[in-house]
C-alpha cells in the first residue's frame, strides 16, 4: 500500500524555491553540484535548472540500504567524482537524511578534498539524526519517519520513477 505524502505540485513549487534559495547564496557562482546517486537523480536534475548560476554537475555513488528498509550501516562508496574539489563551493544534493551515516560519511570523504565551502540540499529530512557532523543547509520538507519512495527513492530499486514521494507504511 503506497500513500501519497508529497505530490507532484508539491515538489516542483518546493524545488523552485529552494533553487531560488541556492541562488541567491552564491552570488559569485562557481559552483560544484555534487549528486549523491542514486536516490538524487530526479532531484538534482529538477533543481539545477532553477538555479541561475554557473555551476558545474558531478555525481558520487554511494549505498548503505541495498534492498532494505534499514540502514546497514556500512555506507559502501562505489564512484568517486573525478572533478578536482579542492577550491570549489561543493553542493551536495542528497534525496534524504535519515539516519545521517550516508552524509557523515560523504562529509568527512569530501573535507579531505579541501574544497573551499561544502553546503548540503536535500529534499527530505526526517530529523532523527543526532549526531550529523554538518548542517543540511537546504531543506525541502520535514519527512514523516516512515519509509518513502518515489521521484528518485527506491524500495529494492522499485518505485524510483514515481513523480511524487509517497509512504510504504
Ligand atoms: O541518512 P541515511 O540513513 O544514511 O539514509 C540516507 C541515504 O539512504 C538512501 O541511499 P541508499 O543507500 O538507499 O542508496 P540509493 O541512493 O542508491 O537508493 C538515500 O538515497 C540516502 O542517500
Ligand atoms: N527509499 C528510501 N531510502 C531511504 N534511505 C533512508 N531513508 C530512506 C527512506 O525513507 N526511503
Amino acid at each position: 500500500m503506497k500513500r501519497v505524502v508529497f505530490d507532484a505540485g508539491a515538489i516542483a513549487t518546493r524545488v523552485q524555491e529552494l533553487g531560488a534559495d541556492i541562488t541567491a547564496a552564491y552570488p559569485d557562482g562557481d559552483l560544484l553540484v555534487l549528486g549523491l546517486l542514486k536516490g538524487s537523480f530526479i532531484f538534482l536534475s529538477d533543481l539545477v535548472r532553477h538555479v541561475n548560476r554557473p555551476l558545474q554537475v558531478d555525481f558520487l555513488v554511494a549505498s548503505s540500504y541495498g534492498d532494505a528498509m534499514e540502514s546497514s550501516g556500512v555506507v559502501r562508496l562505489l564512484y568517486d567524482p573525478e572533478t578536482e574539489l579542492e577550491g570549489k563551493h561543493i553542493l551536495l544534493v542528497e534525496d534524504i537524511v535519515d539516519s545521517g551515516r550516508t552524509l557523515n560519511r560523504l562529509v568527512e570523504l569530501l573535507r579531505e578534498r579541501n574544497p573551499r565551502s561544502l553546503e548540503i540540499c536535500a529534499l527530505l529530512h526526517k530529523h532523527i539524526a543526532h549526531e550529523l557532523r554538518h548542517p543540511t543547509r537546504f531543506v525541502g520538507f520535514d519527512a514523516p519517519h516512515e519509509f518513502l519512495v518515489g521521484y528518485g527513492l527506491d524500495h529494492a530499486e522499485n518505485f524510483r520513477h514515481l513523480p511524487y514521494v509517497a509512504s510504504l507504511q
